[in-house]
Formats: C-alpha cells, structure tokens, sequence
C-alpha cells in the first residue's frame, strides 16, 4: 500500500470512529432520556387513574389500574402509598426486597425521578382536586432501550468497518491514478541516473502540476543532453589533438618514419622483452654512404628527397614486426624482434644495402648514395640497450672501414 494511502486512510478510520463513538454515545442518552420522560408520563397518567381509588380506599380497583400499567414489559415494580405514606397497593404483590423511601424532593415537587445505569425510578404526587392524597413510585428497567441501542451501535460499527474498507480500495485506486505520472518520473530519473542515457524523456500526461514537472524534467534531460554532447565532442577533440601531438613527437617529419625518441624507447622494450624470454632479436645501424656528395652537388631539397627514397625502399624490404627508424642526419636503425636465427639478419642487410644501390634517378642525375650497416644481436652479444646501440654503432664503422656499402655483424667488427 503507498504510505500517501495509508496515511489518509489512518485519518478517516480515526476520524470515522471518534464521529461513530460520538453518534453512539449521544443515540444511548438520547434513547435514555426518551424512556425516563416516557416512563415520567405513564406514572403521572396512572397516578390520575389512583386518585379516586386512594380517596374512596378501593384497592381492587387501584390493583386493577396498576396491574394495566405493570403489562407493559419495561414496568419492575409499582408501589402506591396513601397520604400517610403507608402501602396501598403493590405490584409485583410479593416483596420485592426493600422499598425505597420516598424522596425528600417531591415534598416540594409532583414528580421526582432518578436515572440509574440499568434502570430509572420515578415518584409522582398522586393527587385530586389540588389535594395530595397520596404517592406513587414506579421502577422502570432501561436496558431494553440499551440493548436495541447496543444492537443499532454493533451494526452501525459493522458499516463503519466496511465503509472504511471500501474508501482504502477507493483511496488506493485514485491515489495510484494520482500518483502514476509522479511514480513513473522517479522511475526514469533512477533510470537515467544508472545508464546516464539523457535522450530519454518523461511521457507529460496533461497540463496539471504533474505534467508542469515533467515538462521541466525534459527541459533539464535536454540541456544535459546537449551538454554532454558538447563535453564528448570537446574531449573527442583533445583526444584527436592530444594522438597528433603524440604522433608528430614520435615522427621524423621529412621521412615519416618513427624518429631517435621513439627508437629509444622501443629499443629499451625489445631489449628487455629479447633478455627475458630469451628470444633472439637485431639491431642495425645504417648510415648513408656519400650523402654530403648529394647535398654538396644537387642541394639540400635533392638531400631531402634522397632520404625519402632511401627510407621507402628499405621499408619496402621489411617484415612487419621490424621496426626502422631515423636517427636524423643520413642515419637509420633497424630493430628485428623475434629472430628465428642470426642468418636471417644477415641476409635483410644485405637486402637493404642492394635496395639502397639500386640506381636512384633525381633531376636526370644519378644519385651515388649507398647503406653501411653495423649488426648486433641480443641476447647473444649484448644485453642492455646502449651496449647494443653501441655495439651496432662501432660494427657500422667497420663496415665503412672496410669500403662501404657492405655490413659488418658487432661480433666480428674488428676485422
Ligand atoms: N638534405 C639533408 N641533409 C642532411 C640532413 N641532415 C643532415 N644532412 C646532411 O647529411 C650529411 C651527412 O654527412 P656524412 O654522413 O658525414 O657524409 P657522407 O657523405 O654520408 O659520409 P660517409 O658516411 O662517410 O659516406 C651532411 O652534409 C649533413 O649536412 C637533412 O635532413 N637533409
């Protein structure tokens, strides 16, 4: 049940019984009141029926008129006394216990009555012609009234408990038609909040304060929405910027081969990567021959293009795990990861030095550049980077010692 149901519905049970306890109460004195002046009436009337009998002393006749009145059901007892208060007539004739004495309050009055919780006791002057010849009490039993007020309050409750009842199905019924649109609101907001999907808008039912709150629900969902688009869009951008950045620090401009900050860090990976699994891998260094020639003769520009060519045929001749690098000036170097044996870098310097030497044409003019490349290998010969970027470094030199255009492997650079 929603607590909104139970709360209203706590209010009209307990203001149904307070009105239903006050309606009780007032109904029982009411009925109370009404047989007491009944019961007043019926003593005065029989009291003028007494007199004569009191006066001529005919007991058979105020029998008579007192066995009447003692037919009706509600009747206890009826005492009649004459003027010196002594018995007169009785009804029930045998001795009911003790009489009760007459009241000091009808000396001064004809009638006096007495309401008690079962029953009431009236006393009526009995008199003729303004004369009082005598008395009369009467005891007549209110629980009958009681009992068919009790019987009216017992049904009376019984509709109470179902009026209740049906209002809780009726308030339940309208309180969730009342309260569907706000229930289906903090059900999309929870929504929302978990999958942070601000596309999704709340259904507005109508124009009431309900509908007002969804519209302004969907006018906020909107302005996340557009937002967050922006905020994507502008971190998608920084993404994009921050990857060119990245790229160009990583990137030799002229060549477009990953340059010497890139080859570092590379190096130092498969170095490490090579000594620990034991896998065979190369370095190269490759350095141009005759390229200040180049420059010298044809310009800076040619020099430029030069390299450009140099380093598209000798990526041409690559695996793809190999990674060339330029160092800057006319210097290249090669890492070859995951060698099967020491013959296969051997023969790829000997292909990228015949790459190299193929005749390269530029303005008409042939280019006599070549490839010295100096070979070492890890973990074989060395097992720390600069140790093998050195290494590679002083194999070149012997390369270039020993006439160019040729390599020479770390292990035997100095023959
Ligand atoms: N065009 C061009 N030239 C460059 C660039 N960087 C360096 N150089 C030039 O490249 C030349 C390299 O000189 P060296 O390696 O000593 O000359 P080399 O003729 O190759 O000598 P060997 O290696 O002994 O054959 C120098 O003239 C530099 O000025 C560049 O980015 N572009």
């Amino acid at each position: 049940m929603l607590r909104l149901t139970r709360l209203n519905l706590q209010v009209l049970s307990v203001t149904m019984l307070l009105t239903f306890a006050l309606i009780a109460g007032a109904s029982l004195f009411a009925a109370r009141t009404l047989q007491a002046q009944a019961a007043v009436r019926s003593a005065q009337l029989l009291a003028n029926s007494l007199a004569p009998t009191l006066v001529f002393e005919d007991k058979a006749a105020a029998i008579t008129e007192v066995s009447i009145l003692s037919k009706t059901s509600e009747v206890r007892a009826i005492r009649v006394l004459n003027a010196s208060a002594m018995p007169f007539v009785q009804w029930p004739l045998e001795e009911v216990g003790a009489w009760p004495a007459v009241p000091a309050e009808l000396a001064g009055a004809d009638v006096f009555k007495r309401r008690h919780l079962k029953d009431v006791e009236v006393w009526v002057a009995i008199k003729l012609k303004g004369e009082r010849v005598g008395s009369l009490y009467m005891k007549e039993s209110l629980q009958a009234v009681q009992l068919a007020v009790l019987r009216m309050v017992a049904l009376s409750a019984l509709l109470v408990a179902l009026a209740i009842w049906q209002a809780g199905r009726l308030l339940r019924w309208v309180q969730r038609r009342a309260l569907a649109p706000i229930v289906e609101l903090s059900v999309l907001a929870e929504q929302v909040a978990l999958s942070q999907d601000y596309s999704r808008r709340a259904q507005v039912h109508g124009p009431d304060e309900v509908g007002r709150l969804s519209e302004r629900f969907n006018q906020m969902l909107e302005r996340v929405e557009i937002g967050q688009a922006e905020l994507n869009q502008r971190v998608r951008l920084e993404q994009q910027a921050g990857q060119q950045f990245e790229q160009l620090a990583h990137r030799d401009s002229l060549t477009q081969l990953p340059n010497r900050l890139f080859f570092q860090s590379t190096l130092q990976r498969h170095v490490l990567q090579s000594c620990q699994q034991a896998d065979l891998m190369a370095l190269m260094f490759i350095d141009l021959d005759n390229f200040k020639a180049v420059n010298d003769q044809h310009g800076h520009e040619v020099g430029d293009a030069v390299l450009r060519e140099v380093a598209s045929r000798m990526s041409k001749v690559l695996r793809n795990a190999d990674v060339l690098c330029r160092l800057g000036g006319d210097e290249f170097a090669l890492i070859l990861p995951a060698l099967p044996n020491e013959a296969v870098a051997e023969q790829l310097a000997q292909r990228l030095i015949a790459a190299v030497q193929e005749p390269m044409m530029m303005g008409g003019h042939l280019m006599p550049v070549g490839a010295t490349i100096g070979l070492a290998f890890c973990p074989t010969e060395e097992m720390d980077a600069p140790h093998l970027l050195r290494a590679a470094d002083a194999a070149m030199y012997a390369a270039k010692r020993a006439g160019k255009n040729t390599f020479r492997r770390a292990a035997h650079a100095a023959q």
